[in-house]
């Protein structure tokens, strides 16, 4: 029996979910999850389920990154005297890792000297989330020396999206030599959703063409043709595409250079080998939800009567639109589904229906009820009775989808 530590670095959040897998059985079966949510909108708060045992929202202080927060949960396991699987350190064997940018690494990669430099490397081109991942690596080294490191790169999944729509059309030996392409992030959550969809809709993963929103405080859309990447929202960074918490996605780029002056200078917050500029600071930090309604919490945009925070829903509808019609296009049509995802895409029904909505030309259609209850199941169909396509919520698990690979070997 081995015990996996899966990690979930977010933007906003750190998830971590602990496993136990039999050699026998290629399904890691989960003893507890917990969850660290609302950094980027103190006070944190923890969610923890074991069991029947469950903690809602329990407000944290003094959590302030996902260092904090993976040690915080990390002496929470341990101290669950029902958990005596953790108890000591040397019982947990393996410890996964949701690296969000992972250059050209087409797989996942055990974590040594060399792929930890070469993530480090890439920290500038994910600003929120590389250094954070790898802050959480030098903690495990250090407080669980045995357990064995493995990264997995949100990255991957989009390796297969072909090269006419990876190149951005810039002199490319200045391209080539910086390794400057469209990468595409939430690749992780991408795998799992393909599967899981596939899996309810009894198809084969690749003959699968799906539209697939994975909307949280990143929040990005993929088209899925036949179970593999064929183009998404997010670049050469996670900044471009839809907005998020605090993220500005898809803007004129010459905008920053008339919002200030310094757009090119350092960032104070430019922190040890992480050079990031005023203009980077600014689209990926102080831009999205935050700067328009001071909140990142999408709930409550989505149920207030505010005046920005209204504008702040109206845009991210609009923002979403512009990938699902050309992505339906994309696939010539032959849509087995569009696959909402993520914190927003799974708890956000307000925010389905006004897309969905937006769409219903292309056959698309909700049926009211589902979609405000759609059950507890991974995926549900929350698609009306008379849609030509499938509308579905897909609850997408970052960490079992690593700890699957680890139990696989
Ligand atoms: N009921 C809800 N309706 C709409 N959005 C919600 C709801 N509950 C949580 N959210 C939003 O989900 C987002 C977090 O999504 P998640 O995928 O967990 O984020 P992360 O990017 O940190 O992994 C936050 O913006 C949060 O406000
Ligand atoms: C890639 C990305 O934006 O991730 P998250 O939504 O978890 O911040
Ligand atoms: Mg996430």
């Amino acid at each position: 029996m081995e015990i996996i530590l899966s990690i979930n670095a977010g933007s906003s959040s750190v998830k971590i979910s602990v496993y136990k897998a039999e050699p026998s059985s290629p399904t890691p079966h989960q003893l507890a999850e917990a969850t660290i949510e609302g950094l980027t909108a103190p006070p944190a708060k923890l969610k923890y389920s074991r069991g029947d045992e469950n903690i809602k929202g329990k407000e944290l202080e003094d959590i302030a990154s996902q260092e904090d927060a993976f040690k915080y949960i990390l002496s929470h396991l341990q101290n669950d005297a029902d958990l005596p699987e953790l108890s000591k350190t040397d019982d947990i064997h393996f410890t996964c890792h949701r690296v969000v940018h992972g250059g050209d690494y087409p797989h996942a990669q055990i974590i040594d000297k060399e792929t930890f430099h070469h993530i480090a490397e890439l920290s500038d081109l994910a600003p929120l989330h590389n250094a954070p991942a790898l802050s959480i690596v030098r903690a495990v080294s250090e407080i669980l020396p045995n357990a064995k490191n493995v990264a997995y790169f949100d990255s991957s999944f989009h390796a297969t999206i072909p090269r006419h729509i990876s190149t951005y059309p810039v002199d490319q030996e200045v391209a080539e030599r910086n390794k400057l392409r469209k990468y595409g992030f939430h690749g992780i959550s991408y795998q799992f959703i393909t599967d899981a969809v596939a899996s309810h809709l009894k198809k084969d993963p690749t003959t699968l063409n799906i539209i697939a929103l994975h909307l949280g405080s990143g929040a990005s859309a993929c088209c899925i043709k036949n179970g593999v990447s064929h183009d998404t929202s997010m670049g050469l960074t996670p900044l471009a595409g839809l907005p998020g918490a605090t993220r500005s996605g898809s803007i004129d780029p010459s905008l920053i250079f008339h919002f200030t002056h310094s757009a090119g200078s350092l960032s104070h917050a430019a922190a040890g080998h992480m050079d990031i500029t005023q203009a980077e600071q600014i689209l990926n930090k102080k831009a999205g939800w935050k700067a328009l309604t001071g909140t990142t919490d999408f709930a409550d945009i989505s149920s207030s009567g505010e005046e920005m925070k209204m504008l702040a829903f109206d845009i991210f509808v609009d923002r979403i639109m512009n990938y699902v019609a050309p992505y339906f296009a994309k696939l010539v049509g032959e849509v087995d589904a569009l696959v909402f995802a993520g914190g927003i895409g799974e708890r956000g029904a307000r925010l389905r229906k006004e897309v969905v909505r937006g769409v219903e030309c292309l056959g698309f259609g909700l049926d009211a009820e589902r979609n405000n209850q759609p059950g507890d199941g991974v995926v549900a169909d929350i698609s009306a009775g008379d849609a030509r396509f499938k509308t579905l919520i897909c609850k997408t698990d970052e960490q079992l989808q690593m700890a699957r690979g680890v139990a696989k070997g």
